[in-house]
């Protein structure tokens, strides 16, 4: 008999899978330790105008598939009516079976706002007015739907010059026990090449307070941002290496280079990769000082469509799957840090999941030190973000390292309702650890099954990061 969609035990095909969900996964709070969600809008506990807003606001899943089914961009990104946006979403969403936004925008309906109804062209009306009106009723602000999701942790996506202003304010908050974390991205000084590379650096003196004219003043001020957003409880960095290249260099060439850059306003290619190489290695030693970790985010080809580009911006759906070489840049830059004493704990995340075995291989080489899952494969990865990416992330990370420590879930999304995903990942979870069960590959045994799904789903990312308390 088929089961119901969506229903108790959606994606839960044994009764182990059941037992292990309902019992030990379901109830955990999460940590959102990587997401792109705003510190001002989570301070202010942003009251969202309409359900179009919160969904179509800057999901550029969503922008992408409206796209695919010929709508109008001007009812996409454009200045339509909330209502005829919102319309068109609903026009689109029966077209997205086997799509992971079709499982999302009813699990959604379903956990914030009790709405069972599947969302068409038919029932859009009633569901725009139910939805709206509780997003403007008490209860439905920004922080009130990270508390309703049970987040003890989120961990923003922020620049090294950043003042941090709604780090601080959200920490003098009586009422919201959530710990809200900056991450450090310094991906615009490591792109020398980039348009963003001066104006970045102009940022950052004004942050620092003063002239960076060399390299080592520019390592300098980098370093004390890092401390700032230390003490702002900052413990994870993030970098988007759209391609990575490690080459060995010296002090002296990349003071050099960055000369260069300063001068003529570009670099030669092999430049940019010595220039990049030891950057990352001062900033992972640093990471590595202050116990944080890296996350590297491997293999995205982004803006494609660049008059798109110039009429959108960036991350406005025009972005997909990069290839070319990982392993030996990898393997080169890791050894070098593990070389210099300076490996911190590494989260590695490929957009592209050709490389997940070489990923996975490659963080079992520099395991070590005490550091229980000291370098992890990350979870999958915005287009790999699906059933088919998370099970093949989840086994191949089973077959060549140590699945018992991962620290699972994170959201990486820019929408408060997107809390779902740990929902989905965790059903997910317990069941490939069902299926092994019911397959005779794993013992029917709820101790040792429903401490892995307690770690994996949050203790691990606790003991991992060792937030502050
Ligand atoms: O899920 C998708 C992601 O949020 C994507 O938008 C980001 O990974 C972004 O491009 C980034 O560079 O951080």
């Amino acid at each position: 008999m088929a089961k119901t969609f969506l229903g108790k035990n959606f994606l839960l095909n044994s009764d182990t899978a059941k037992e292990l969900y309902h019992q030990y996964a379901k109830e955990l709070p999460i940590i959102d330790y990587h997401c792109h969600l705003s510190p001002q809008e989570i301070y202010e506990n942003k009251k969202f105008r309409s359900i179009t807003e919160a969904w179509l606001g800057g999901d550029h899943y969503k922008w992408r598939v409206m796209r695919a089914c010929g709508v109008d961009e001007e009812l996409i990104t454009g200045g339509a009516d909330d209502y005829d946006k919102f319309l068109a979403w609903a026009k689109v969403v029966p077209q997205l079976l086997g799509n992971p936004l079709y499982h999302w925008t009813h699990l959604e309906l379903q956990r914030f706002f009790g709405i069972d109804e599947l969302l068409n062209e038919r029932t859009a009306p009633a569901i725009w007015e139910k939805v709206n009106a509780l997003l403007q009723g008490e209860g439905f602000g920004a922080r009130d739907l990270i508390k309703k999701s049970k987040v003890t942790v989120v961990c923003t996506t922020d620049d090294p010059a950043d003042s941090l202003e709604y780090h601080f304010k959200i920490k003098e908050l009586e009422d919201f026990g959530t710990k809200v974390l900056p991450s450090y991205r310094p991906d615009k000084f490591l792109e020398i090449n980039r348009d963003t590379f001066k104006p970045w650096l102009t940022k950052l003196e004004a942050a620092a307070g003063k002239p960076i004219g060399s390299y080592g003043a520019l390592l300098d001020a980098l370093r004390e941002r890092m401390e700032f957003f230390h003490e702002a409880g900052g413990r994870v960095s993030d970098h988007a290496l759209d391609t990575l290249e490690y080459q060995e260099t010296t002090l002296r060439e990349v003071e050099a280079i960055f000369d260069k850059a300063l001068k003529k306003g570009s670099v030669t290619p092999a430049e940019e990769r010595k220039y990049k190489s030891y950057t990352m290695r001062f900033l992972g030693k640093e990471y590595a000082e202050r116990g944080w970790a890296m996350q590297l985010h491997i293999h995205a080809l982004r803006n494609t469509n660049s008059a798109m580009l110039k009429r959108l911006g960036p991350d406005t759906g025009y972005d997909a799957i990069n290839d070319g070489p990982v392993a030996a840049a990898l393997a080169g830059l890791l050894n070098a840090l593990e070389r210099d004493g300076a490996l911190p704990k590494t989260i590695l995340y490929s957009l592209n999941p050709n490389d997940y075995p070489a990923l996975a291989s490659i963080m079992g080489c520099f395991q070590g030190g005490g550091v229980p899952g000291k370098i992890q494969f990350g979870t999958a990865w915005w287009f790999n973000d699906n059933k088919d990416g998370m099970l093949e992330q989840m086994k191949t990370l089973a077959n060549l390292g140590v699945l018992a420590q991962f620290i699972g879930m994170l959201t990486d999304s820019r929408s408060f309702l997107s809390y779902t995903r740990h929902e989905y990942f965790r059903r997910l979870l317990c069941d490939v650890l069902g299926d092994w069960v019911e397959r005779g590959e794993a013992p029917k045994d709820f101790e040792l099954l429903g401490t892995m799904v307690t770690d994996i789903c949050h203790d691990n990312a606790k003991r991992y990061f060792a937030f502050p308390e």
